[in-house]
C-alpha cells in the first residue's frame, strides 16, 4: 500500500470511508474494554477485535501479529482513557487526529527532546483527517459528548498536574492520555493500513485519585461508540 509521503500514513481517498469489503481490526487492551466494544458491534463479522495488552510495547507486537495474519482495511486503538481537563470531561469520547509517543524521546538540561527533534524518527503518527471528522460527526449525531485532537501514549500514567502540564505544554491541544495507542499505530503504519484511535474518558490527567475514576461509565460510552462505529466505517 501506498505511503503518503508527507505524513506517512497509508494514502486514502480522502473520504475518510474505509473499504468495506475489508475487516476492520479492534485492538483494546483488556477484556472489559473488548466486552463492551462486542456489546456494541452486535455480532458484526466484519470486526475482529483482539486484546493488545497494557503499554505500547505489547500492544504493537499483538497487532503486527494479527496484521500479518490476515488482511485489514482499518484498525482501531480502542479503549478508556485520561481525558486533559477543559478538553474531554469523564463520559466523553475523544477521537484522534494524531497518535502521540509522549514520552519518546531524550530528557535534556533544556528540557524534553522528541525522537523527532533527536533525528530518530517520529514520535507523531498522523490519522486520515477525514476519516477523523466522519467519526466524530457520527458520534455527535448519535449525541454523544465527543472531541477530536492530539490523543498522548504514556507508558506512565500522569498522576500529577506538573506532570499534566508538562504533557499539555509538549503536545499543545492534548487531549486524551491512554498508553496503547502509539504502539496500535506504528504496527499499522509498518503494514500500511490506516489507522484510527477512540478514547472514552474514564478520568481527568491529573493528579491521582482512583477514587474519582469512573469506569463503568467509560465503559458504556464505548459500547455505545462502537454501535456507531458499525455504521460509520
Ligand atoms: O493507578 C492509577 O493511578 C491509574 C490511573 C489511571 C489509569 C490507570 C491504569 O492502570 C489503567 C491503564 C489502562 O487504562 C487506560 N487508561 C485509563 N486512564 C488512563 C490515564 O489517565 N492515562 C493513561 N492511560 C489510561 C490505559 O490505556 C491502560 O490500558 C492507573
Amino acid at each position: 500500500m501506498k505511503l503518503d509521503p508527507n505524513t506517512e500514513t497509508p494514502a486514502g481517498s480522502g473520504s475518510g470511508e474505509p473499504d468495506k469489503h475489508l475487516r476492520v481490526l479492534v485492538m483494546t487492551a483488556v477484556a472489559a474494554e473488548r466486552d463492551a466494544v462486542l456489546r456494541g458491534l452486535r455480532g458484526s463479522g466484519r470486526f475482529d477485535v483482539l486484546l493488545a495488552g497494557v503499554g505500547p510495547a505489547m500492544a504493537a507486537a499483538r497487532t503486527a501479529r494479527a496484521l500479518a495474519s490476515a488482511e485489514y482495511g482499518l484498525v482501531v486503538s480502542a479503549g478508556i482513557g485520561g481525558g486533559f481537563i477543559g478538553r474531554a470531561e469523564v463520559g466523553s469520547l475523544v477521537v484522534a487526529n494524531e497518535i502521540v509517543a509522549a514520552d519518546l524521546g531524550a530528557q535534556t538540561p533544556e528540557g524534553f527532546c522528541s525522537l523527532d527533534e533527536l533525528g530518530f524518527g517520529s514520535s507523531r503518527i498522523q490519522v486520515d483527517p477525514s476519516l477523523t471528522i466522519r467519526v466524530t460527526e457520527a458520534l455527535q449525531a448519535a449525541g454523544q459528548p465527543v472531541y477530536a485532537g492530539p490523543v498522548l501514549t504514556v507508558s506512565t500514567v500522569t498522576g500529577t498536574a506538573a506532570r499534566a502540564l508538562e504533557l499539555d505544554v509538549r503536545v499543545p491541544g492534548a487531549t486524551a492520555e491512554g498508553m496503547e495507542g502509539f504502539g496500535v499505530a506504528a504496527a499499522a503504519l509498518d503494514s500500511g493500513v490506516p489507522i484510527l484511535e477512540i478514547r472514552a474518558i474514564s478520568n481527568a490527567v491529573g493528579p491521582r485519585d482512583r477514587t474519582a475514576w469512573r469506569i463503568q461509565e467509560a465503559l458504556d460510552a464505548l459500547e455505545a461508540a462502537s454501535t456507531v462505529l458499525l455504521e460509520v466505517l
